[in-house]
């Protein structure tokens, strides 16, 4: 298995448990690490791999439609949404950060590690 890494992306999305922070999204930061299938044969095709630009897109563009309570749910959240929109992923590991809420804390967070789930089998088998 390869990796490929996003660290420090920010993305903007509703969240939070207090009302002040359902008034307006705020900014989480994601480090998000990729397992991938490795292709067999070493190509030089990026149709053998995930776009990591499309992978920032389309979590970005997902999340800021979106509203939820916990970095918990949002962590869970995202880790279907990639392995839902990306057929090539079969694991990754997603920290996430909300920047600057606790006075006197570096960084608070949340993290989760997944595998792709295994595809359901006929009930046949
Ligand atoms: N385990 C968690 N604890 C807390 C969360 C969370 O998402 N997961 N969120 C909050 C508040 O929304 C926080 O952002 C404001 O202090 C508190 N604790």
């Amino acid at each position: 298995m390869d990796k490929i890494f996003l660290h420090g992306m920010q993305a903007q999305t509703l969240i939070g448990v207090y009302e002040w922070e359902r008034q307006n999204k705020q900014t989480i930061v994601f480090d998000l690490d990729i397992g991938i299938e490795t292709p067999q044969v070493p190509t030089d095709d990026i149709g053998t791999t995930v776009h990591y630009g499309d992978v920032c897109a389309r979590v970005r563009a997902d999340v800021a439609a979106r509203d939820f309570l916990l970095l918990e749910s949002l962590a869970e959240h995202v880790a279907r949404f990639l392995f839902e929109s990306f057929d090539k992923i079969v694991w990754l590991r997603l920290r996430l950060c909300k920047p600057g809420i606790l006075p006197d804390v570096r960084e608070v967070g949340v993290e989760i590690e997944r595998s792709r789930p295994a595809p359901l089998g006929r009930v046949s088998d």
